[in-house]
């Protein structure tokens, strides 16, 4: 077994490598400016030198703001990258795991969105990664889709570790308390996607292929994320707790953002493959932990 993951530098990316070095799963992380996705050539000359046995894309516009305004750079990356992936791992019959979002759904739907839901995205990001899901599903039959979302880690360009950086601050945090989703941390989704590949090398018969969805236990709003962290760090400092307060997303300003009930249901990979949902809070509790041993302000 080895696994190459792609995007290795991101914040999943990095949580990836690190799962993978406890576990002692063979891997290579290639970062962006080791392969870029969308060079076809640039994937085929990696898989070749490299010779995995999985490839997991953890490689993506991720930012659903800066994608609105640049839509051609997000679907040459989140489309089409995902594409050129699907089409060497086909051509050298390596099995591919991709990640998705909830973004693929439009978040009306009241309930938990099951894999069979329809998705309907309603913005450039989430239509980039339905068209790089549909990408995958037909150039590449080995494939596994993992869908998640409001992922997290101490670092990175993700709402934990701004909402963190502004407490630190000591600035005040304004948190949607309309938007409804399942915060998942970064580490809890990387060892699924290993548990994931350790049963698929299992070779299993029929084999497990296809979309699933992942996100840590407990539907909650962004400003109750917010305030769950602003409680763990003052708990951390045992300094004050700091003023988190609910807004609407329409007092955003942001056309990006509107209120929303994106919840995914994760029943099918735990019968498929007996994971288990972890606890986000549990999450915050560690990611607060690996932000002090990085210099939080105590
Ligand atoms: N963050 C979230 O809340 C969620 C994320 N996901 C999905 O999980 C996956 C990982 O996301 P996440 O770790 O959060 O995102 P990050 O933005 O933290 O990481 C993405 C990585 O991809 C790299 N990258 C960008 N363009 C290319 C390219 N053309 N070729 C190679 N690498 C590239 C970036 O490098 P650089 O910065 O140098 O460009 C970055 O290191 C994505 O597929 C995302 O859609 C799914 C659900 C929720
Ligand atoms: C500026 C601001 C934003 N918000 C909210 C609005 C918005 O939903 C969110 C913005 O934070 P983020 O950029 O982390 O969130 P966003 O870009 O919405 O997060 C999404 O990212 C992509 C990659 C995904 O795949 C999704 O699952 C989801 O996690 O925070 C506040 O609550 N208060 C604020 O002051």
């Amino acid at each position: 077994m080895k696994i190459l993951i792609a995007g290795a530098n991101g914040q999943l990316g990095q949580a990836m490598l690190r799962v993978c070095a406890d576990l002692q799963l063979p891997h290579c992380g290639v970062a962006h400016a080791q392969m870029d996705i969308t060079d076809l050539k640039q994937i085929a000359a990696v898989v070749e030198r490299e010779q995995p046995t999985y490839v997991v894309n953890m490689a993506a516009v991720s930012d659903v703001r800066a994608a609105q305004s640049d839509a051609a750079h997000c679907y040459a990356v989140n489309r089409d990258g995902a594409a050129n992936l699907a089409r060497v791992c086909a051509e050298h019959s390596i099995p591919l795991l991709h990640l998705s979002t909830d973004y693929v759904f439009d978040g009306q739907l009241g309930l938990p969105y099951t894999e069979e839901h329809k998705p309907n995205p309603q913005n450039v990001y989430g239509n980039s990664k339905l068209e790089g899901e549909e990408a995958v599903r037909e150039l590449c039959p080995q494939h596994v889709i993992v869908r998640s979302s409001w992922v997290f880690a101490a670092t990175g360009n993700n709402f934990f570790a701004r909402t963190l950086a502004a407490l630190q601050r000591g600035d005040s945090v304004q948190a949607a308390n309309d938007q409804i989703g399942c915060p998942t941390y970064a580490v809890h989704l990387a060892q699924v996607c290993a548990a994931i590949l350790q049963q698929v090398d299992c070779d299993t018969d029929p084999p497990l292929w296809g979309t699933y969805h992942y996100c840590d236990r407990g539907p909650t709003t962004r400003y109750d994320f917010a305030r769950t962290i602003a409680t763990t760090f003052a708990q951390r400092t045992e300094a004050p707790e700091p003023k988190v307060e609910p807004i609407d997303s329409s007092a955003l300003n942001d056309r990006v953002y509107s209120a929303r009930h994106a919840v995914l249901a994760t029943e099918k990979l735990f019968f498929t493959f007996g994971i288990r949902q972890r606890g986000w809070r549990q999450g915050v509790k560690r990611a607060v932990e690996v932000a002090a041993q990085h210099g939080l302000t105590e």
